[in-house]
């Protein structure tokens, strides 16, 4: 369902983040990207979510080549995905469930569906009962749940997250750990880079190791 062939990424500026990288990841499956500061797992996971484009090679997602891709397509592709980046960009002038219900008002769900949802969302993430809290009166393994109640409640069919763990501290860390495992479980192909050691000692799945903008 992720397919990469000879994928590269130049800068601009000429700095090759990723310099031919081959991979397959397979629907329902759980893969950690990891490796050393700089070894281009951000830059990956941007490509994957078409956030940033190739410079050559293919990276075919769910049959669609990413690469060939007009502009105006990349919002149909993202709408297999549920993001999740260390910056949450969560919005501070509205309640938690308001910016759970935000993806499904996009998307022109019925009032009442969408806070059906975005509630089973929050409750999914243990966060139902703050649901009328303002973000900033999270602590940050809350925020951390919020943005990946935000990320799941369109049911995307891949959750993809950067360094979802990182400045947490170890009990919120392994809570987060726990909601992907248990996205995992239920079928959602998961793809996380990370370099959380406790996550890597206990995967449960598959790791793509990025050396120097290569597979190790
Ligand atoms: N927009 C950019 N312009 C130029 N160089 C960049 C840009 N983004 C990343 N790089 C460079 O590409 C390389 C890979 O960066 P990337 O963020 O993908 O690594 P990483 O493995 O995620 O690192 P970390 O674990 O520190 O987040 C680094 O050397 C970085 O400086």
């Amino acid at each position: 369902m992720i397919v990469a062939n000879s994928l590269t990424k130049r800068y601009p500026g000429g700095f090759e983040a990723l310099a031919g990288v081959s991979f397959e990841i397979r629907a329902g499956e759980l893969v950690l990207i990891t490796g050393h500061s700089g070894a281009g797992k951000t830059t990956l996971v941007k490509l994957i979510a078409s956030i940033e484009r190739p410079t050559s090679g293919s990276l075919v997602v769910n049959g669609q080549n990413l690469s060939a891709l007009r502009r105006s397509a990349i919002p149909y592709v993202r709408r297999h995905f549920g993001l999740i980046f260390q910056d949450q960009k969560l919005l501070f002038d509205r309640s938690a469930l308001d910016n759970v219900l935000l993806p499904l008002q996009i998307a022109g769900l019925p009032h009442r569906e969408a806070v059906r949802r975005a509630q089973a969302a929050l409750d999914k993430v243990g966060l139902l009962k703050r649901e009328k809290a303002n973000p900033i009166a999270l602590s940050g393994g809350e925020q951390q749940r919020l943005a990946i109640a935000r990320a799941v409640v369109n049911r995307p069919t891949v959750l993809l997250a950067d360094e979802p763990t990182a400045n947490l501290d170890a009990d919120s860390a392994a809570d987060i750990r726990r909601l992907f495992a248990d996205f995992h479980r239920v079928g959602v192909t998961v793809v996380v880079a990370t370099h959380d050691q406790a996550w890597i000692d206990h995967c449960g799945g598959n790791m793509l190791r990025l050396a120097h903008g290569r597979v190790a």
